[in-house]
């Protein structure tokens, strides 16, 4: 028997049996109390009335047998009540069907939801969990047990690296415990029957639909709209003719000549490119599921079908292939583009990619071409050489877009640091910059908003972007690609004239769920990594997660009860219990030698924090040369060991020697902005010292709307296995002698100041561009006083205490986190209902 999230009922089993080392217990709490909680109680989170022997692994319940009342068929199924079936309620599977060899077999599918729970404990789950990240989507992925979900994108993105409807199933069924049910077979055979299926091929300079099932063709082809665009005046269209009658009605249209050319050109150049990504061991490492299923294309002997489509008409019949559910696949044949000159790049000898990235680059180039797609790995994980070897791959000019001007200026001496490139050859296009590259070939890095603007733009401007326009692109390079709205993406990609587009991401989540548009402007996801097997390799940092709540003082929350939304967010964010535990944490790892960034995307906040504790800030409004300054200066001068950053530095910024993360205010329940923030310190330079551990605090004003939003942030990465502690007194601070906001008057005066504050500072973002010429003298006095360093060492024992489960010592690092047991729901049903009608009404309100 389990639950549609059996993980989550066994738990608390976990903690409460004795034989730990078989039993894994699960640091995720993602959904426990959806399903887990008994539901005739009012305390969804009253465990003690579970009694003690229900709780036994999902093998033993099999095991069991109809004799103990808990085998097969027990249960509900048969209205016979036992210790546990209240718990899974409708949702009781004891009657499936187990094979043989169930033990060795690492996974369940739940023949409802399609949902797949894997144990990533069993020794063949690193190639199950290369498998299913190819075919579902990535639920949730704790340390022992895993959830995945097969939808119609992410069938969509298996055919498109390759995999086949068969041989998905076929691969399914070796893994799973239990034959695959009816329900999901028809399912993925209904999705990929026609995903994949269609390419949009440019080669020579000239787009060909393209296809491997000619009956499809035949089919797009009888479409009014798509005839439209179809070529039938230089002879190319027949390369479609081989194999089908389509466009025998039209001989007199084609040239023979060429006709006769043009579909063996078109098999046998997809025969050479495989030979040749095979034979020249480029990326050998393809997954064995891609062997297996590039084995059994080879077999199949399958020709290649394709009809030429006009330059004009690209976007209308991709739009058209669309409707008709045949989503075409894009791919770059770029070995044998001739027209654009090819770009002299190649990575530096010394230059050596990781397993993964070499993974995720297999998906993207594993035919011989580049297939358009995304490509996800976790902050810091290093996409920015993933993208620098693609363009080595590719060797065409490219265009590579990024978010802000930092990141542009970090992209340029990537290039430069990884690859030979020579700089003359790496143009930056940015407000303040404008270059050209010399030569006929090379690298352009901008921003989106520089190419996507719609308005009037200087000479300089123009002119550059004339020049965009005006070439075709090898490779266009799309960083942090969740962000940018479909509407800018759609601009880009329709103006600029590039082959393969791939977009990097480390969080492929949107609150508006508008993410599902770059599935078809972009392409397919080509691959996923698991945070946590990167922190466990040491590409990542291992971070300790800690919330911690501030009470507000009573001036503060009387305040905050009766004012209006945006205020009521300025109180707390302004509260000064906060102000002081954002200080005590700055000085307490300041003094364990920790590099401390502290977020607050309130500008206002920012700037009254920054000030108050003496800190240089950078936001939207600080110049490139001051960011540039600061940034420097935080990475190596051991004076200064703390920067403010608005949400200008949530993405992209590249300091490995950060180690501490303090966040005081967010926007609002974002689950991409918490892991993008989180993604600044998992590159910790220091990450692979023995037992070091980063650390992510967020500062929580207790009972306000902070506290939901939190939680709701948090979710994102609670899936990825990471646990949140909950601190509720930092102990030892109340002794720190320069604590700020000690006396009654000094909070009364900051009240004063936040109410009379208006509401456009109350805004969220960069709105308000205050002059930091006053910060900046007083930084510039203080580190000429040393007053960086200054501050009496506290003992690390003892200076934070544990509100429930995080012990100082796990704090601390002594313990990996991923133990952590977490006792509030995250995302959960039981969650939203336990919310204070007023968070229901602002939040249900608001949705
Ligand atoms: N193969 C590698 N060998 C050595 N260092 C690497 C390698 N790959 C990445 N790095 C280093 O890891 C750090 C993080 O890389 P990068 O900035 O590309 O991360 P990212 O994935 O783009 O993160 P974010 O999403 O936060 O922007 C950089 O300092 C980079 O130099």
């Amino acid at each position: 028997m389990y639950s549609q999230n059996p993980s989550t009922a066994l738990k608390r089993r976990g903690s409460e049996t004795s034989d730990d080392t078989k039993r894994p217990r699960f640091a995720n709490p993602a959904t426990a109390h959806e399903y887990a909680a008994p539901p005739d109680t009012e305390d969804a989170n009253d465990w003690s009335l579970v009694p003690k022997n229900a709780f036994v692994s999902i093998e033993q319940f099999h095991a069991m047998g109809d004799g103990t009342g808990y085998g097969h068929g027990g249960g509900n199924a048969l209205g016979r009540r036992d210790a546990v079936s209240y718990i899974f309620g409708s949702h009781d599977y004891s009657g499936l069907a187990l094979k043989d060899d169930h033990q060795s077999r690492p996974l369940w599918i739940c023949p409802e939801t399609g949902v797949i729970i894997l144990e990533a404990f069993s020794p063949i789950s690193e190639q199950a969990q290369d498998f299913l990240t190819a075919i579902g989507e990535p639920i949730s992925r704790p340390t022992h047990i895993h959830e995945y979900r097969l939808t119609s994108y992410s069938l969509y993105a298996a055919v498109s690296v390759g995999l086949e409807t068969e041989n998905i199933i076929q691969v399914l069924n070796r893994l799973s415990k239990s034959p695959v049910p009816k329900a999901v077979t028809e399912m993925i055979r209904q999705c990929t029957i026609s995903y994949g299926k269609v390419k949009l091929v440019l080669k020579h300079n000239k787009y060909f639909v393209e296809s491997s099932h000619p009956e499809t063709l035949q089919r797009l082809l009888k479409d009014p709209i798509i005839q439209q665009w179809r070529m039938l005046d230089n002879g190319n269209a027949d390369a479609a003719g081989k194999g089908f009658n389509a466009h025998r009605n039209m001989p007199e249209l084609l040239k023979p000549e060429v006709a006769s050319q043009a579909a063996p050109v078109a098999a046998a150049e997809e025969t050479s490119v495989d030979k040749d990504a095979k034979g020249d061991g480029l990326f050998h490492t393809v997954v064995t599921v891609d062997k297996e299923v590039d084995e059994d294309d080879d077999d199949d002997g399958d020709g290649v079908h394709a009809f030429q489509i006009q330059a004009a008409g690209v976007e209308e019949v991709k739009k058209r292939c669309n409707v008709l559910d045949y989503p075409m696949l894009e791919e770059y044949d770029f070995r044998n583009d001739q027209q654009n000159p090819n770009l002299d790049i190649d990575l530096k000898p010394i230059t050596a990619i990781r397993p993964y990235q070499e993974k995720s680059l297999n998906k993207m180039f594993g035919n011989g071409r580049a297939r358009s797609g995304i490509i996800v790995l976790p902050c810091g994980a290093g996409k920015t050489l993933v993208g620098i070897t693609a363009a080595c791959t590719v060797k065409k000019s490219v265009l590579c877009l990024c978010t802000s001007s930092v990141s542009v200026m970090q992209w340029k001496q990537q290039f430069l640091q990884w690859s030979n490139i020579p700089e003359r050859q790496v143009a930056v296009f940015t407000s303040d910059q404008k270059e050209r590259f010399s030569g006929e070939s090379g690298i352009v890095i901008s921003t989106y908003s520089m190419v996507a603007n719609t308005r009037k733009r200087s000479y300089e401007a123009q002119k550059m972007m004339d020049f965009l326009h005006s070439r075709e692109w090898g490779f266009l390079l799309l960083d942090e690609v969740h962000v940018v709205p479909a509407n800018m993406f759609r601009r880009v990609v329709s103006s600029i004239a590039a082959h393969a587009k791939l977009g990097l991401t480390a969080t492929l989540v949107r609150e508006d769920e508008k993410i599902d548009d770059l599935n078809f402007l972009i392409g397919p996801k080509l691959y996923e990594a698991n945070w946590m097997d990167l922190s466990s390799q040491g590409h990542i940092a291992t971070v300790q997660c800690a919330e911690v709540w501030c009470e507000m003082t009573p001036e503060f929350y009387r305040e905050y009860l009766s004012e209006t939304s945006r205020k009521k967010m300025l109180l707390y964010v302004m509260n000064p219990n906060k102000f002081q535990a954002c200080q005590y944490l700055i000085r307490y790892h300041e003094q364990r030698g920790d590099k401390i960034i502290v977020f607050a995307d309130n500008v206002y906040a920012l700037q009254a924090y920054a000030l108050k504790l003496k800190v240089p800030f950078i936001y939207g409004g600080t110049p490139q040369q001051e960011r540039m300054r600061i940034l420097h200066q935080f990475q190596h001068n051991p004076l200064l060991n703390t920067i403010f950053l608005s949400k200008v530095g949530d993405t992209s910024i590249d300091l490995p020697e950060a180690t501490c993360l303090i966040q005081v205010s967010s926007h609002y329940g974002s689950r991409r902005q918490e892991a993008q923030r989180l993604g600044r310190i998992l590159r910790a330079k220091r990450r692979n010292d023995e037992g070091f551990n980063a650390f992510f605090y967020s500062l929580v004003s207790k009972d306000t709307q902070e506290m939901y939003y939190s939680t709701k942030r948090q979710q994102f990465l609670v899936d990825q296995g990471y646990a949140f502690k909950v601190i509720t007194r930092l102990d030892g601070m109340d002794e720190y002698p320069e604590l700020v906001y000690r006396t009654k008057q000094a909070q009364l005066e900051l009240l004063n100041s936040v109410l009379m504050a208006s509401e456009s500072d109350a805004a969220l973002g960069d709105a308000t561009i205050p002059d930091d010429d006053d910060l900046n003298r007083q930084i510039s006095q203080r580190r000429a006083t040393g007053g960086y360093s200054t501050g009496t060492a506290s003992s690390m024992s003892g200076a934070v205490t544990k509100r429930t489960m995080a012990s100082m010592k796990s704090l601390s690092g002594a313990d990996h986190m991923a133990y952590t047991e977490y006792n509030k729901p995250v995302g959960s049903k039981a969650g939203a209902g336990e919310h204070h009608p007023m968070f229901k009404k602002q939040w249900y309100g608001r949705k």
